[in-house]
């Protein structure tokens, strides 16, 4: 059962450093004839105590060079690594220098996916610590060129594809992803890919990239989380002539056959996960979105995180503005160029904010003003259109298409992007921003960062500085004269993960719009004077990991009293709770804590002094 290395096989180099003694020869645990695993008194042991060179495949189990002696030896993976023995901090700092030596973003990328692979912790760990810098190469703006190359830069399988030819066998589909456990799916069908349009089945990018920071972010454990893209063709032509595709090569799947596969889908993660699961939609178009956030929010445990999400994060943004303005919400006129997904959601949470400070409903919809394709949302324009949320915000207005000329009729206190038309916020448009108001609140919400309605640079430049700017996408710091802004991220990043952990963590069925509200302010709270000053209407990112956590607490607290939670009994201390289920990025130890050992274990090590690394 049990294999007996000898002493010859454990050379002097293999533990240089860890200067151990060897008292007896070594006994490692093989997996016997029956592929059933066994410990050195032959009892079966768990099947995730994954043996020799697998155990170093395995990215969940895998530590690379810091495997001790002692489990080197007992998992059979001596020798099938260098003598060298480091310390995860000795790995981070290695990582961090080796991504250094990329140039470009998308190489960045590649190196994470590849760690990713290779080393789960490690992988984890390193975003986690380096949120600032590295969350804008696994999310936007370098995932949707990702997601552009996607078939060029795919090399190992990530993710669940489910094509609408699996139509009545998702179950099945879903039967071949490897984990038990999934609690929270993101899901995206890949036709709007932020900014960018249909990207087919190149968008898995996308939900790869959502869940990533789950756990980086949240701490949401990596085997909870399910990435799904569901392929139905492309009507993007470019995509369907291209030789590296890596989708269905046909035009997207509509109608009835379209619907019934989501429905099926729908009902397959409850089959196989439970109706617990959490279903995050991600960048569906536009038509598909909000009908199915319509039929599925009271049926599953779903949000559609481009409306709901985006919406929070953007109503946080004007209640820490109010700070700076020393107005109410409601002293606000509110103009959104776009009038889809992101920009509608907004509208909607901003009228429940402004209902919250008074306003009727009627009197909410009436400060809020919205252009899309067409022009301003008139009542009496030709082109009509004005259908779903749309209509609640037409206005009885002479109908207007050029936009720069809606600004100065409108004449807002808040301009919201949410339309993915590059440039549209014009030195004309902010200047007259800024004519007409001492603090001029614009945000460019679309992303990737070359589908801004303008950039930071001339937000500031074209208002004199006064303006109260940020962005979907990351911009650098500003410099003005000798004034320097560093301009937050209006990015849904601050609000999903944490909504994900507190509705999972009190197992809410129903994700109502009162939980994006409490984000909202959660988040809002979080913002400093010290940020405010600095020209941020956001915590810095180096804080978006405590306002996930801050926000699932309060999601806990408002789910108990609202009698919404399904775990019992309630936490005494929710952050404890919380805390306890979180995801561990550190290394553990490998070896079984019952190991059967005889005592004293055979290997004495020492723990190595870190070695400082040169660039
Ligand atoms: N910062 C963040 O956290 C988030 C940012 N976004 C970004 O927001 C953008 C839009 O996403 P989403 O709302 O889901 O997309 P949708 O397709 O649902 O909506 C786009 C809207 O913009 C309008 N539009 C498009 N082009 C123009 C134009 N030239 N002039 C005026 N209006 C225009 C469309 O008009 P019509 O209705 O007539 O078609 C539509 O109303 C994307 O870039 C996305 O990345 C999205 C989610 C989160
Ligand atoms: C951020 C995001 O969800 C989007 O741009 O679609
Ligand atoms: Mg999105």
């Amino acid at each position: 059962m049990f294999t007996l290395v000898p002493r010859s096989l454990i050379s002097r180099s293999a533990i240089a450093g860890q200067k151990g003694v060897l008292t007896e020869t070594l006994r490692v645990l093989k997996i016997d004839d029956t592929q059933k695993r066994t410990n050195v008194t032959g009892d079966v042991i768990s099947p995730s105590q994954v043996m020799g060179i697998d155990h170093l495949r395995d990215p969940r189990l895998n530590k690379g060079l810091a495997f001790t002696l002692e489990e080197r030896q007992a998992l059979g993976i001596h020798g099938l690594q260098p003598a060298r023995f480091k310390s995860q901090e000795e790995q981070l700092e290695l990582c961090r220098i080796s991504i250094e030596r990329y140039q470009e973003d998308l190489n960045k990328y590649l190196y994470l996916t590849e760690l990713h692979d290779r080393n789960e912790k490690l992988f984890f760990r390193l975003l986690s610590e380096n949120i600032e810098s590295l969350m804008p190469i696994v999310y936007t703006p370098t995932v949707g060129l990702a997601c552009q190359k996607f078939g060029l830069i795919y090399r190992r399988p990530r993710g669940l594809f489910i094509t609408i030819n699996d139509i009545g066998h998702v179950f099945e589909v879903l039967k071949n992803w490897p984990e038990p456990n999934v609690r929270a799916i993101v899901v995206t069908d890949g036709e709007r890919i932020l900014g960018l349009g249909d990207l087919g089945a190149c968008g898995m990018g996308i939900p790869v990239g959502k869940l990533a920071l789950y756990t980086a972010l949240a701490g949401i454990k990596p085997n909870e989380c399910l990435p799904i893209v569901l392929d139905v063709g492309t009507n993007n032509q470019n995509l369907l002539e291209d030789p590296l595709y890596v989708g269905l090569r046909q035009k997207r799947s509509t109608g009835k056959l379209y619907d019934d596969f989501v429905d099926e889908f729908m009902q397959g993660v409850v089959k196989r996960y439970g109706q617990n699961t959490l279903i995050q939609f991600e960048d569906f178009g536009n038509h598909n979105a909000f009908r199915f956030l319509d039929r599925y929010r009271e049926q599953y445990c779903t949000f559609n995180d481009d409306i709901q999400g985006t919406a929070s994060v953007a109503v946080s943004g004007l209640m820490a503005s109010t700070r700076l303005t020393g107005k109410k919400l409601a002293d606000n006129k509110f103009l959104f160029l776009g009038a889809g997904e992101a920009a509608i959601g907004i509208a909607d949470l901003t009228v429940k904010a402004l209902e919250n400070e008074g306003l009727s409903l009627q009197e909410a919809r009436d400060k809020i003003w919205m252009v899309d394709i067409d022009g301003l949302l008139a009542l009496e324009r030709p082109e009509g259109g004005l259908d779903g949320h749309k209509k609640f915000y037409a206005k009885a207005h002479q109908p207007i298409k050029d936009f720069a000329a809606i600004v100065e009729e409108i004449k807002p206190s808040v301009l919201i992007g949410a339309s993915a038309a590059a440039g549209a916020f014009t030195p004309t448009v902010l200047k007259a921003m800024a004519s007409f108001n001492e603090r001029p609140i614009v945000f460019a919400l679309s992303n990737p960062t070359s589908k801004a309605e303008c950039t930071a640079e001339q937000a500031y430049a074209n208002t004199d500085g006064r303006v109260i700017f940020s962005s979907g996408s990351p911009f650098g710091k500003i410099v003005l004269g000798d004034r320097t802004f560093y301009p937050g991220q209006g990015n849904n990043a601050y609000i999903f993960p944490g909504v994900a952990l507190g509705v999972l963590l009190a197992g809410i069925h129903h994700i109502n719009e009162q939980i994006f509200l409490l984000a909202s302010e959660t988040v809002a709270k979080f913002v400093t004077d010290e940020d405010l000053a600095k020209g941020s209407i956001y915590p810095p990112l180096s804080a978006i990991k405590e306002c996930s956590m801050s926000i699932a607490c309060e999601i806990l607290e408002y789910a108990y009293k609202e009698r919404i939670a399904s775990v019992y009994p309630k936490p005494k201390d929710m952050r404890k709770y919380v805390e306890s289920h979180q995801y561990n990025h550190n290394y553990e130890p490998s070896l079984p804590q019952t190991w059967p050992w005889p005592n004293p274990p055979y290997i004495k090590t020492r723990p190595m002094e870190p070695t400082k690394l040169k660039a």
